[in-house]
């Protein structure tokens, strides 16, 4: 293994895979730290957590396992893959997660910068941008368990940790890769980086080279490939004919757009956490109902802020999302066991739940369904899998993964 990689999401990292995939490495996206048997070798191993909104030390010791098991399959970099739009808990644990990984690797600079400008996600003065809206104006000040309300990634960070954070302004980044170098101080400290486009982050990529600890997006990934000497090919993999499915329990402004478009055109089903948390819903009739359609369905419990908010006031924040999770991730179970073709997921947590219910230990990477969303496919398995995060895919994305995830002439290129 060359590139190491600790995610702190499912959806999160099947984003980074794909973009490594894309740059020509073979990649494996683990579910958590595999067992000895599951180990597939390849240039770049995937670890994905679900430690974005666990409590920090919990999120620490998690990181610095995965980052153990990495640096012994003989990852030579490491990077800590963070939501594109810098999604953190009021007790934020990406700082101490980055705090803890810098001293156990001994490394001095870290670069940060969640840059992802095919998804509209920039990073101009130290601030982030979704389109040409602040991270605090774009929709994420509503998300549910992360509130995104300061967009000024170097105060975030700041309250976080007690590392010192520099910023590497966009004027040293366009000049290149040496001048990114020259800006780094001594010592370690995060130094959260600008990127407006592609090139800016293969500049920062190129700076990398031989950086033993990154922190960012999948953007932060388009780089480091070629400082291996990885060309790109491009990953392969073919669909399922199969029955397919969609289960959405993500509630941002990008997915409930999907799922008002997606019901206009298939069967939908809508849980709520009072009806599972009062009425005990099954998952095996939910299920039935499931295999019964002709035209994929949807099952969503995606909700708009003030719906969220209500629920949260009623049955607590994390008691509503274990339900929903719970159920997400049983109703993925039963519907394996019962030979589902295609499910699409959407949302970090809620794909988190449903790999979980599926037992899952390792994915192979497949083709692009849309930016930052591949084709996956669990180790052994037919199924095949989109881990959609919250934010991605244009309005008719569900219709779109579910007939690309049936192709099964396709070859795919990069
Ligand atoms: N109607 C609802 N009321 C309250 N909580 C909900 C509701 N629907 C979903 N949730 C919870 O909100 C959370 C949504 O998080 P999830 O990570 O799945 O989506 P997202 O944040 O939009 O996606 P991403 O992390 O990829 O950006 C989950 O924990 C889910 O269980
Ligand atoms: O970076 C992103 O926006 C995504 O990969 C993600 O982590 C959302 O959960």
């Amino acid at each position: 293994m060359k590139l190491g990689i600790i995610a702190d999401d499912f959806t999160g990292a099947s984003d980074i895979a794909l973009t490594i995939a894309e740059a020509g490495m073979s990649v494996t996206q683990y579910i958590g730290i595999p067992d000895r048997d599951a180990v597939l070798g390849g240039d770049a191993g995937v670890v994905a957590l679900k430690s974005r909104t666990a409590p920090v030390a919990e999120a620490v010791a998690d990181s610095l396992a995965a980052c153990d098991w990495l640096k012994a399959q003989g990852a030579e970099q490491i990077v800590l893959k963070v939501c594109s739009t810098f999604d953190s808990t009021a007790d934020g644990n990406i700082g101490p997660v980055l705090e803890a990984l810098a001293g156990r690797l001994g490394v001095g600079p870290v670069v940060v910068c969640p840059a992802f400008p095919e998804n509209g996600r920039s990073v101009y003065q130290g601030h982030l941008f979704v389109n040409d809206r602040l991270l605090s104006e774009s929709g994420m000040q509503d998300h549910p368990l992360t509130p995104m309300t300061d967009p000024d990634i170097r105060r975030v960070l700041a309250t976080q940790t007690n590392l010192p954070v520099g910023h590497i302004p966009a004027q040293t980044v366009a000049k290149g890769a040496e001048a990114i170098v020259a800006a780094m101080p001594a010592g370690t400290s995060l130094m959260v980086s600008d990127a407006i486009q592609d090139t800016d982050l293969l500049e920062i990529g190129k700076a990398a080279n031989g950086m033993p600890l990154l922190c960012g997006g999948s953007g932060i990934a388009l780089g480091l490939p070629r400082n291996f000497g990885v060309t790109a090919v491009g990953p392969k993999m073919q669909g399922n004919k199969g029955a397919g499915v969609v289960l959405s329990g993500s509630c941002s402004k990008a997915t409930r757009a999907q799922v008002a478009r997606y019901r206009q055109v298939a069967p939908s089903r809508e849980v709520s956490a009072r009806e599972l948390l009062e009425g005990g819903l099954r998952a095996e009739d939910v299920a039935a109902w499931v295999l019964g359609q002709e035209t994929p369905p949807l099952v969503f419990s995606s909700a708009d802020p003030d719906v969220v908010k209500e629920t949260q006031r009623q049955f607590g924040t994390s008691r509503a999302a274990e339900a929903i999770e719970g159920f997400f991730a049983e109703l993925a179970a039963v519907l394996s066991r019962q030979g589902i073709g295609r499910i699409v997921v959407a949302g970090g947590e809620t794909s988190g739940a449903v790999v979980k219910g599926l037992g899952v230990s390792a994915l192979e990477i497949g083709s692009r369904l849309a930016a930052g969303v591949p084709m996956v496919r669990p180790l052994n398995e037919r199924l095949v899998l989109a881990l959609k995060s919250g934010n991605f895919g244009g309005e008719a994305f569900f219709s779109e993964a579910l007939r690309l995830m049936e192709d099964t002439t396709r070859e795919e290129v990069a």
